[in-house]
């Protein structure tokens, strides 16, 4: 059953459309992400679905309420990580996830969440004193602390160093097991690709594509890519005209040999390639054929519009 559904979602600021018309609606208990350009309208969606904006048409709904008309509701079973957050500089970390379990009806035990994301040490320091990780850290503890049904993380894990990063993945995978469902935004298409199970890309207010990651890697154009050094000279129109290939580039001819040739195409690219190379008797020198990766399938579903 869909837990967050939005329709035909407006927004427009001075006259331009920021969210032209997004619909989506996210399962119980799947990791649903939100990826885009920078000013795409992913921020002004997810604050709809908190009831922190207001939409000029459309509809949201989260476990069938209205956020801003049932916001107290939503918040009881809503928690909000957002892209740009606050607190009193001299506010504690204990004394900031005392205040936000008093908030809620159902809040969770926050010593051990504090502990999972590092902060056993620093429950006496100050909000003001903390870098921008352990703020990150505090941020995400106080967006789970009140036991959410829905927790929505926008840029999950930006200013974390790698160790970090991966820790706050698994705590994430671990909060979904729970049955707890996440809207996630981020900029990470590694972050995307391991934890989505669904992701909508937003492109200027709309979106652009909607899918598994496998699914939208699937699509995008040249999802194969074939690199190899030919022992000698090969025309690039040949192998363009191969069956499924998008697209061959060759680096620049270093000394005798010619240069690098890559071609983007499918598993049957590759299978042509081979056999083109076979009946021209050439050999290739360090060949490689790797899967696109979600990075090359963003790049084409964005890119086009642009
Ligand atoms: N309060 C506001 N007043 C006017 N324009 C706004 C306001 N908030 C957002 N916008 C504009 O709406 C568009 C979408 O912004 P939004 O923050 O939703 O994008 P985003 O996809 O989250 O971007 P980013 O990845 O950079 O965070 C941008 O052009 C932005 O400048």
């Amino acid at each position: 059953m869909a837990i967050i559904e939005v329709r035909d979602l407006r927004k427009v600021y001075g006259g331009r459309p920021a969210v032209d018309g997004v619909s989506f609606a996210v399962e119980e208990g799947e990791i649903f992400g939100v990826l885009g350009p920078n000013g795409a309208g992913k921020t002004t969606t997810v604050e709809c679905v908190e009831g922190l904006r207001v939409p000029d048409s459309g509809s949201v709904r989260v476990a069938g309420m209205d956020p801003v008309a049932d916001h107290r509701r939503v918040t009881q079973l809503l928690g909000a990580q957002l892209q740009e957050s606050e607190l009193q500089a001299k506010l504690t970390v204990r004394e900031a996830l005392e205040l936000y379990s008093a908030c809620y009806e159902q809040p969770v035990d926050w010593r051990p969440l504090a502990e999972r994301l590092g902060l056993g040490e620093k429950l006496g320091a100050r909000f003001g004193k903390l870098s921008g990780g352990q703020k990150q850290r505090l941020f995400i503890a106080l967006a789970l602390v009140g036991g959410p049904r829905v927790v929505v993380l926008d840029e999950l894990t930006t200013g974390l160093d790698p160790r970090a990063r991966r820790d706050t993945w698994q705590l994430i995978e671990e909060v979904r097991a729970s049955g707890v469902t996440v809207l996630l935004v981020t900029h990470f298409m590694e972050e995307a690709q391991r934890l989505c199970d669904r992701i909508a890309v937003i492109d200027r207010g709309r979106i652009a594509a909607l899918d598994t990651p496998s699914g939208l890697i699937g699509r995008s154009a040249g999802s194969t890519v074939i690199s190899f050094t030919p022992s000698r000279p090969l025309d690039p129109r040949e192998l363009a005209e191969l069956p499924a290939a998008t697209s061959v580039t060759t680096s620049a001819t270093t000394g005798e040999r010619d240069g690098r040739i890559t071609v983007h195409g499918t598993d049957d690219t590759v299978n042509a390639v081979l056999s083109l190379l076979a009946r021209h008797h050439v050999t290739a020198h360090q060949l490689r054929v790797v899967d696109a990766t979600l990075d090359d399938a963003f790049l084409d579903l964005t890119g086009a519009t642009s």
